[in-house]
């Protein structure tokens, strides 16, 4: 569990992060989401004690992560992803780690095989691929068996299978009850990852709910339509406050009322149908409806 409470971070006169308080419970992948320069990593970097809060605490396990008797054990942590530089291979790379921690040498044999990097243990890790620097990253933060797990961008590099398999796999440890947080600005994997999603927006919490709710509170549904008369179809649910919006010739987005009603009138008014889709609103669309206001560096919107 990752308890923290009214942090604050400041660089000079800079807020990165500004009385940031939430819970990280075991049992389910809780996303970490937020705009470039909104606070994740100093946040996570506090939670592992490389940055020293200006102003209130963080917690693994109801301690600090420095007073922690042995780190790696409780708390796994891949935060710069960038490939290691190192001439060692990665077998000696995670060894010396392991050494350094009194972690036994078959357990970094197990990491290398959790992993997937068994085929490549033996080469020097300066000269792996992002992807493989990413996956050795992975294998040096499960070193300790730890209960909690905390990556920054873990999917940043990965091809599909990759990608695919870091899903599976903090899906897995955090169904064994461990605790895992996670950033990534991959908005369908996180989807398809997290139960749970703290959003940051220029230091502050935005949103701190179940990935599910969180969908439903920042979009709206809708239903796609596709009839030979959808202007009269439009006039028949207009005085129920529903609103259209064309798509196409033939096919049009309806906002304001379920599939079965519309289905229903339709039907009661002859109108043909030769579509009707709910559609629910994704996590990015509920992502950029909650930042919008808080993105520091905008890009233009194309013609
Ligand atoms: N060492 C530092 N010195 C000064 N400012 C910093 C430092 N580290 C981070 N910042 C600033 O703090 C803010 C938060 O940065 P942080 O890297 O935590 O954001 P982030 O949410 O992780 O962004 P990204 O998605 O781009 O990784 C940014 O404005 C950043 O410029």
């Amino acid at each position: 569990m990752i308890v923290a409470d009214h942090l604050t971070k400041r660089y000079g006169t800079r807020t990165a992060v500004s009385d940031v308080s939430f819970t990280v419970p075991p049992g389910r992948v809780t996303g970490f989401l937020g705009p470039n320069g909104a606070g994740k990593s100093t946040t996570m970097r506090m939670i592992v004690g490389l940055d020293r809060p200006t102003a209130g605490s963080v917690t693994v396990n109801g301690t600090p992560y420095d007073r922690l008797r042995a780190p790696l054990t409780e708390v796994g942590v891949l935060l710069d992803a960038k490939a290691v530089h190192t001439g060692r291979s990665a077998r000696n790379h995670l060894r010396v780690m392991a050494a350094t921690h009194g972690i036994s040498r078959s357990r970094v044999d197990e990491v290398i095989e959790i992993t997937g990097i068994a085929s490549v243990a033996d080469k020097r890790a300066g000269g792996f691929s992002l992807g493989m620097g990413q996956r050795l990253g992975i294998a040096a933060s499960l070193l300790g068996d730890p209960h909690t797990l905390i990556l920054d961008e873990p999917v940043n590099g990965l091809d599909p299978e990759g990608v695919r398999w870091v899903r599976e796999f903090v899906r897995h440890i955090a169904a064994e009850g461990r605790t895992v947080l996670l950033s990534s600005h991959l908005m369908s994997e996180m989807a398809l990852t997290a139960d749970h999603v703290i959003v940051l927006g220029r230091g502050e919490v935005l949103a701190d709910a179940p990935l599910p709710e969180l969908v439903r509170s920042w979009t709206t549904e809708v239903v796609l339509v596709r009839s030979p008369e959808l202007s009269r179809l439009v006039e028949v649910l207009a005085p129920e406050g529903v609103t259209a919006t064309r798509v196409e010739t033939g096919l049009a987005s309806f906002a304001g009322a379920s599939a079965v009603r519309i289905g229903d009138l339709a039907a009661r008014h002859g109108i043909p149908l030769h579509e009707l889709t709910p559609r629910s609103g994704s996590l990015e669309d509920a992502y950029l409806a909650l930042t919008g206001d808080a993105i520091e560096y905008k890009t233009k919107e194309l013609a």
